[in-house]
């Protein structure tokens, strides 16, 4: 299944309101710009991003006398589309490098990591996996779980080890391997916690550090967000803490199936100017997919 008919799936609440402006808006009037912005609003845009699209729908419906919603619907989606970053990069395809999953705790980290790995294995990757969650036995044996069905070794330690010296012997595993990819699970965090950023901005440090010594040249290092689409407004707040603490280089947003809206990909994208991307559609391994604005923005607009 694509993206586009995967996120048609989920992002429902988001397109039924925005289906039922532009089915029920006829002409357009001041009534249709205000309620537009509500509902942009309400699908969890953020208010300026939501007041600037308005806007700039309302000077194009102007000056190529665009008179009904229906002939605005594509403009819609092309105009938040234009809200994402393009990735520079891919991080996880090319390789040599490494990359360190942060996010709030049940966000999607491990099952992330799980799918990537899958992936970049499935692509010829040689592909190490490293747990630097020692805070949860339970979160060791759940990547130890995802490794197994990647097909990718896991590097892990005992429960209540320092994270930080977990990810340098990570990083001395890959470089004995020879690994091109490594991938690091970092336990789940709340944003809000200053003692546990500070933990987790030396956790990347000290990955740095040891990355820049591999036998094979200096290995970049890259933090990605992952994020719960589900999670509303507060996603904001999650990522320009995370992005404050420890510098981030892209989001990977999760459960775009289970999600209503998905409005906040677009608050992300525009505060942070930062890339997303994957996104997660459900559970399997098999259930991530590339970022596409435009088949994002089309599914939640009802294109
Ligand atoms: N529907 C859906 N569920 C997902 C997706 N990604 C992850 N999940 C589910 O979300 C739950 C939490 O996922 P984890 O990968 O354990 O989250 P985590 O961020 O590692 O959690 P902590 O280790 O507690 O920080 C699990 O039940 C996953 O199956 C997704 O894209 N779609």
């Amino acid at each position: 299944m694509g993206l586009f008919d995967a996120l048609s799936r989920g992002l429902e609440r988001s397109r039924e309101a925005l289906n039922e402006l532009f089915y029920f808006g006829g002409e357009v009037d001041e009534g249709f710009w205000v309620e537009l912005e509500d509902t942009l609003v309400m699908g969890d845009m953020g208010a300026e991003i939501s007041m600037q699209v308005t806007d700039d729908l309302r000077d194009l419906a102007a000056r190529k006398n665009l008179k009904t919603a229906q002939q605005l619907r594509g403009a819609l989606a092309d105009r938040l589309a234009e809200v994402f970053v393009e990735p520079e990069h891919d991080f996880f395809f090319d390789t040599p490098s490494c990359v360190l999953f942060v996010g709030i705790n049940g966000a999607g980290k491990t099952t992330t990591v799980g799918k990537i790995a899958s992936a970049a294995h499935g692509a010829g990757k040689r592909v190490v996996i490293g747990s630097a969650d020692t805070f949860r036995a339970a979160a060791i044996e759940q990547l130890d779980v995802w490794g197994e069905r990647a097909g990718v070794p896991v590097v892990k330690r005992d429960r209540g080890s320092d994270p930080a010296s977990v990810c340098y012997d990570v990083l001395d595993e890959a470089d004995a391997q020879g690994a091109d990819l490594v991938l690091i699970d970092t336990a789940g965090r709340l944003h809000t916690s200053a003692d546990l950023m500070r933990e987790l901005a030396k956790v990347v440090n000290v990955t740095r550090k040891r990355a820049e010594k591999c036998k094979a040249g200096p290995m970049p290092v890259h933090v990605v967000l992952v994020l719960d689409a589900g999670t509303g407004q507060n996603g904001l707040n999650q990522a320009l803490e995370f992005n404050e603490a420890l510098g981030l280089d892209g989001v990977i947003m999760t459960k775009l199936d289970g999600t209503a809206k998905g409005g906040i990909a677009l608050a992300v994208a525009s505060k942070l100017k930062l890339p997303i991307l994957h996104v997660g559609v459900g559970e399997r391994i098999e259930d991530l997919q590339d970022f596409d604005a435009h088949d994002f923005c089309r599914a939640l607009v009802g294109e």
